[in-house]
């Protein structure tokens, strides 16, 4: 069964169609990269995913059942940082469960066990402002990931990073999404990112009434490094192949904008 499905998902802000009729479906244990020019929807499309927005028309469904309020099984990563700066790291991690009402003491062991799969064992007592950009990144992953969700959505989680953090975030997440298989949606605009990242690319068309316009499988062999796997004839290939179709849209949306 499909973890998360859409199905002909509609979302209108007021006259604006952002985005129409969009069937897509994630099966469990995958990892999907959205790819679409800027303000074409993917953020839309990640919000009703979390359940944070209702479609104006169709139904977005978990694991067969229809969505109604917020996804019990999806934890969700934005751009920016959702860390609270007067917390430590240890504690920023250890919040969802005290929100659980877990108690603090076995929170932050189990926070600290966190810190230390993300390569930040040695930090816990850092404040955000203590950090760099990558470090506070792995703190938010740590934060999501604690929580235990099945649905990882992912908003250009890595694109305020300099090149080289935000290859080894992408190598990070690899190497933790290999260990559960955490169904992944992960949006961004940068489409070797996508290809790099993902099994499947789907790309959407540029808005209003943005939609699916095309999928590829990335048969790219794993465990991956996203900085080698850059360099063969096979990412070439699907490079150039999904980029063809990418780019009228670019320029639609540019012509448009
Ligand atoms: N709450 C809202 N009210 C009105 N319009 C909105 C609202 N949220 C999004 N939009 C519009 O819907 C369209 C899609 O927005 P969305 O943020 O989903 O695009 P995106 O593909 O994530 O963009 P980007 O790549 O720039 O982050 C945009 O034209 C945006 O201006």
């Amino acid at each position: 069964m499909n973890l998360l499905e859409f199905r002909q998902v509609t979302v209108a802000f007021g006259d604006y169609v952002a985005v129409e009729g969009v069937s897509l479906a994630l099966r469990p244990g995958e990892f999907v990269g959205l790819v679409g020019p800027t303000g074409c929807g993917k953020s839309t499309l990640l919000n009703v995913a979390a359940g944070l927005l209702a479609p104006s028309q169709g139904e977005a469904l978990v694991e067969g059942r229809p969505l109604k309020g917020l996804n019990p099984l999806a934890g969700y990563l934005f751009q920016q940082d959702a860390i609270l700066p007067w917390k430590t790291a240890l504690d920023n991690v250890a919040l969802p469960l005290v929100f659980r009402g877990r108690p603090w003491a076995e929170a932050r062991r189990e926070a600290l066990a966190w810190l230390e799969k993300v390569g930040l064992g040695r930090f816990p007592r850092h404040f955000p402002h203590q950090l760099s950009g990558g470090m506070r990144k792995r703190v938010g992953l740590a934060q999501v990931l604690i929580a235990g969700p099945r649905l990882l959505l992912m908003d250009e989680p890595f694109s305020a990073l300099d090149v080289q953090t935000r290859q080894l975030m992408e190598n990070e997440l690899l190497r933790l999404w290999q260990e559960d298989r955490k169904t992944v949606l992960f949006v961004t605009h940068d489409l070797e990112e996508a290809i790099a990242l993902s099994d499947r690319v789907v790309v959407l068309s540029a808005g209003p009434r943005s939609r699916p316009i095309g999928e590829f499988p990335i048969p790219l062999p794993r465990p991956r490094d996203v900085a080698e796997i850059r360099l063969t004839p096979e990412f070439l290939r699907l490079h150039r192949e999904i980029w063809e179709l990418l780019r009228g849209e670019v320029m639609r949306a540019h012509a448009g904008a």
